[in-house]
């Protein structure tokens, strides 16, 4: 690629990390930075209720620049709607500065990369500025070493291996001991990428915007098969399920203070993930935003608030190992103050 290939094409930032690693949290750092860029962000969403676009959405400032794809799982379907999403930012006039992709915390990130190679129109607009990883220094480790069954791909792993920059995110959770180890597992998967400690996501934008990081030589190094377009996708998700249910009403608040212990107690290693826009009865127009990344968790209140005639629709969703449907949509429909 020439320099001025590189200084036309709109960069694009492969945001992946593992589910709950930081991946939105960066993104919110990012779009609230001081750098006068037009940026879109295009997310993606394991589940048919998306959170992520509620999350991010208020940090943006027009509501088309965020395109949503809540298609399910991921990589091995994602590059049809991705390819619509990147022409349809390509065919607006407002032209963007950057791009950013925040993949579904289960996806393996090389079917989303190869669509930059693959389709002429992408490849001749966008080039991939940087694939970013963020690992979450609690909980990377686990997800690296669990093993799957026929040889099937670890998608903790290949998005470590895959990285050019990775944040070692979440450092205020373990010690320095435990950092150094997991700076050495992360190396002997990718030894060439940047890594970089972080809380809270929050890195200079310099280090992770504009930085054109990317390399097609090194990507054909981790996988030689890269651009080979027959090549039999091994991405199993076996048990790993995503439950996303919706809730019209006020909840009460003991009721689900209760219920998330209880559950989160009862599923740490199998619930990878949960989260929510909540409302809560004798609240005002307060929106609740609940996060758990196995049995951490975060809860309050979120910048934004109902708007006025807006649905009080609780949206919650877990993403984990055998879940149990039923038990979840009636656990927390329970939780509802007014039945
Ligand atoms: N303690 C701690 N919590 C963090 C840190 N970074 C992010 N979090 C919290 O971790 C939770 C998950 O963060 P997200 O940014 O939503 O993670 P994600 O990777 O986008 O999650 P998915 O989109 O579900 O895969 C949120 O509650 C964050 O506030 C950190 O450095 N330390």
């Amino acid at each position: 690629m020439s320099a001025e290939d590189a200084i036309e094409k709109t960069p694009v930032t492969i945001v992946t990390g593992f589910l709950g690693a930081g991946k939105t949290t960066l993104v919110n750092h990012i779009l609230r930075g001081q750098h006068g860029l037009q940026i879109a962000v295009i997310e993606n969403e394991f589940g048919a209720v998306s959170i992520d676009d509620a999350l991010v959405s208020e940090n943006i400032k027009e509501k088309e620049d965020i395109i949503s794809m809540d298609n399910g799982c991921v990589c091995c379907t994602v590059r049809g709607d991705l390819v619509r999403a990147l022409l349809t930012l390509k065919d607006r006039e407002k032209k963007f500065d950057a791009v950013i992709i925040e993949t579904t915390g289960l996806a393996d990130p090389a079917p989303v990369a190869f669509t930059f190679f693959i389709n002429p129109e992408i490849a001749e607009h966008y080039r991939i500025d940087s694939i970013l990883c963020l690992a979450d220094a609690k909980h990377v480790a686990m997800h690296m070493e669990e093993e799957k069954p026929d040889g099937a791909v670890n998608e903790a792993v290949q998005q470590v291996a895959f990285a050019d920059r990775i944040l070692l995110n979440k450092i205020d959770l373990v010690n320095e001991e435990e950092i150094a180890t997991l700076e050495k597992t992360i190396r002997s998967v990718n030894a060439s990428a940047d890594v970089i400690k972080t809380q809270n996501s929050v890195v200079d934008l310099g280090v992770v915007l504009g930085v054109n990081s990317f390399s097609l030589e090194k990507t054909l190094e981790t996988d030689p098969s890269f651009l080979d377009e027959n090549k039999e996708n091994k991405h199993n998700l076996t048990g790993v399920s995503s439950v996303g249910i919706a809730v019209e009403g006020e909840l009460d608040f003991a009721a689900m203070n209760e219920f998330m212990m209880n559950l989160l107690q009862a599923n740490a290693t199998n619930m990878y993930r949960s989260k929510g826009v909540l409302c809560f009865e004798g609240q005002g127009d307060a929106k609740f935003v609940f996060q758990g990344v196995h049995e951490q968790i975060n809860f309050g209140p979120s910048a934004s608030t109902w708007a006025e005639g807006e649905p009080r629709v609780n949206r919650m969703v877990f993403i984990g190992r055998n879940l149990d449907r039923k038990a979840l949509e009636a656990g927390f429909r329970g939780c509802l103050a007014t039945k």
